[in-house]
């Protein structure tokens, strides 16, 4: 199965897969081509300002209503209230998730880590980790809690969806609309990453200030897919988070049977690697927000719910400075990813597939090999930067890791020895300027 896609970023986009499915002029004739269902499906309130209102029109051969009623069924290693244990401050790291040793599909697969806030007041965010070794089959999912923002680390996925089909692979992301229908296959047999569940406003591009008109993740490298559709008959699971929970429902048919749609709700994906990444063509180490993909903006100006960071290849240029992050605390807390290779902070520890999180006014930074490093280079000559992708999950609210995540035992208990090896430096009578 190809996919195709159609470009731009929260576009209005027209596509049937077969010719005249969709309606002109109009969304819901009396009697819609091919004998098809009309279906709204909303992402914002009807009344959001139209520069923030999206919402698309689905044309299907059953509608979404159609299937029997859920029943609850076990959460697995999802967990939907935060902040049940105690937080600590301390900074935590993960190694990576292992593969599992039973058959594990992509939902089965999620092991929520930590998060804040709630479905139901429409701010935080879930962070879980996958790790998946098994088609979905027979098998679909929404989450009525939030848009996905999916992250693979290894392995392909390929996302069935409701509008069409994405594939993705390790250093591309796509996000999956709330409430979206979806089915994940492997194509490589296995594959584990991150997947952020936003309950907040619906992610959307920074604006872009001084940088101008381009720059950052730029609109036309967004992919959405073109109407695809199955007309499948059989014994189906829908299987919905809602409020937090897994419910189960069947279905007798595939919900993928959207033969044309048009709005501006719907997945999209996007290659980090087509980030245009900005930094300091002088001194000093930029904000991170220079860094920034995507934001889930709160009510108050300039303070994110959400925001979505990567750390990719860049040459370092600026001139006596501190090349790497330097130390820091932040009223924002950063629960890191790393999709490939090494992170510039951190010399050792943190690994692909691996996870660190650091909360509100926890002090971190680049660890002590890198520090010792970075002051004695040459910082008159450029350095690349290469072969790496991070990023980081960064949100206003306090991060709180669930307690399988503390008891967790890829949890690394001397995670904060980094630090400790941190010679003084000081001496009173050498200025160094
Ligand atoms: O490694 C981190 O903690 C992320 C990070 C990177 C950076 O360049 C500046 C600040 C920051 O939080
Ligand atoms: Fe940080």
């Amino acid at each position: 199965m190809t996919a195709t896609y159609q470009s731009g970023f929260g576009n209005e986009l027209a596509t049937e897969a077969l010719p005249g499915a969709l309606p002109a002029h109009r969304n819901s004739p009396q009697n819609a081509a091919y004998g098809l269902y009309a279906e709204q499906v909303s992402g914002t309130a009807f009344t959001a300002p139209r520069s923030h209102n999206r919402r698309s029109w689905l044309y299907r051969i059953r509608p979404a209503a159609m299937h029997q009623p859920f029943q609850r069924r076990d959460n697995g290693r999802i967990v939907a209230d935060f902040g049940l244990v105690e937080t600590p401050p301390n900074q935590l790291r993960w190694d990576p998730l292992p593969m599992p040793e039973q058959p594990n599909d992509f939902i089965d697969g999620w092991v929520t880590m930590a998060g804040n806030g709630s479905p139901a007041s429409q701010s935080g965010c879930a962070i879980h980790l996958y790790a998946a070794n098994r088609d979905m089959a027979g098998r679909y999912f929404y989450s009525a809690d939030g848009e996905l923002l999916i992250v693979p680390q290894e392995g392909r996925l390929l996302l069935r969806t409701e509008l069409g089909v994405l594939e993705i692979a390790p250093q591309e992301i796509a996000v999956i609309p709330r409430g979206v229908r979806f089915q994940v296959l492997l194509p490589d047999g296995a594959a584990r990453g991150y997947v952020c569940e936003n309950f907040g406003a619906l992610l959307r591009l920074p604006d872009l200030g001084p940088i101008g008109s381009n720059g950052l993740a730029n609109p036309r490298d967004f992919l959405t897919p073109c109407a695809h559709y199955e007309d499948m008959e059989g014994d189906f699971e829908l299987v919905a988070k809602f409020c937090g929970n897994l419910w189960r429902a069947a279905i007798g048919h595939s919900p993928l049977d959207v033969v044309a749609w048009h709005g501006n709700y719907a997945p999209y994906k996007y290659d980090l690697r087509h980030f245009n990444t900005i930094g300091s063509i002088s001194h000093d180490h930029p904000d991170p927000s220079i860094f920034l993909v995507l934001q889930s903006p709160s009510d108050t100006p300039g303070v994110d719910n959400l925001d979505f960071v990567i750390f990719p290849p860049r040459w370092l240029v600026a001139e006596d400075t501190f090349r790497p992050p330097w130390f820091h605390r932040n009223v924002a807390s950063e629960f890191m990813g790393l999709i490939h290779g090494q992170y510039d902070a951190k010399s050792t520890g943190f690994r692909p597939g691996g996870a660190s999180l650091h909360n509100c006014m926890s002090g971190h930074g680049p660890d002590a090999p890198t520090f010792e490093k970075a002051s004695a280079s040459d910082t008159s000559v450029p350095h690349k930067v290469d072969d790496t992708m991070a990023f980081m999950f960064e949100t206003r609210h306090v991060i709180h890791p669930t307690a399988q995540a503390l008891a967790s035992p890829q949890l690394q208990p001397d995670y904060a020895q980094c630090w400790m090896g941190m010679r003084k430096r000081f001496d009173p009578v050498r200025a160094n300027l």
